[in-house]
């Protein structure tokens, strides 16, 4: 694997005319996971897509080495098609090894559902077939923003095997979560602690 690394240093990001965080240092290295916690609209998922490069950081620098997969609220996959198709579709996009799709759909337990539209998927399924494309993409930086929604338990011990797996293997992962999430010794990134201090504002 080339060099693979994610580098924050100083991010700020301001939507909407307002400052949402500051100072936001993160080192990334492979092997490493990541798990931006706090409540809801206090900046996760705009931190999650400043790291994705799908947002611009209002201050600070970003550095990724390596490709990287999103997967958020967006299922991204076509609703008409079976499953096995409509993932198709990334794994070719994303040029993924032969074997590379049907390993992530084993490891998400998706076998059974080949076949069905993915309209038709549960909350749960879909979410699954959502850290499967991740998965199967091949790319060594995964951005998961709440990769747990939904997920029964049999569901987040898989995305805690796949995650390891992907750890072991020189990936880095970063996460943002309400719940907790089965990330190896994350380093946590508290994003209360990166708000404005009324004084300061
Ligand atoms: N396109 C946008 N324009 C302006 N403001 C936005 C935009 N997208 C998000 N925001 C605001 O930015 C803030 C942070 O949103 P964000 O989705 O990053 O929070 P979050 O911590 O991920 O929340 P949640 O836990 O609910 O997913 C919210 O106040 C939200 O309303």
């Amino acid at each position: 694997m080339s060099r693979v690394g994610l580098h924050l240093s100083g991010v700020a990001c301001a939507r909407g005319g307002r400052l949402l965080f500051r100072g936001v240092d993160l080192a990334m290295e492979p092997g490493g996971s990541a798990l931006l916690k706090g409540p809801n609209g206090i900046g996760k998922s705009s931190l999650i897509r400043i790291c994705a490069g799908l947002l611009r950081a209002t201050a600070g620098t970003v550095e990724r080495h390596g490709r990287v997969a999103l997967t958020d609220e967006r299922l991204a996959l076509d609703m008409e098609q079976p499953l096995a198709a409509a993932l198709g579709f990334w794994a070719r996009l994303d040029a993924a090894p032969p074997g590379a799709l049907d390993a992530a759909m084993a490891a998400m337990a998706l076998e059974p559902l080949r076949q069905v539209p993915v309209r038709m998927l549960s909350t749960g399924q879909r979410k699954r077939a959502a850290l499967a494309r991740v998965i199967a993409g091949g790319a060594p930086i995964w951005l998961l923003d709440e990769p747990g929604n939904g997920l029964d338990d049999a569901a987040l011990e898989l995305l805690g095997a796949s995650v390891a797996a992907h750890l072991a293997g020189g990936g880095i992962v970063v996460a943002a979560s309400h719940q907790p999430l089965p990330l190896p010794t994350p380093v946590v990134l508290t994003m209360q602690d990166y708000i404005m201090a009324e004084e300061e504002a």
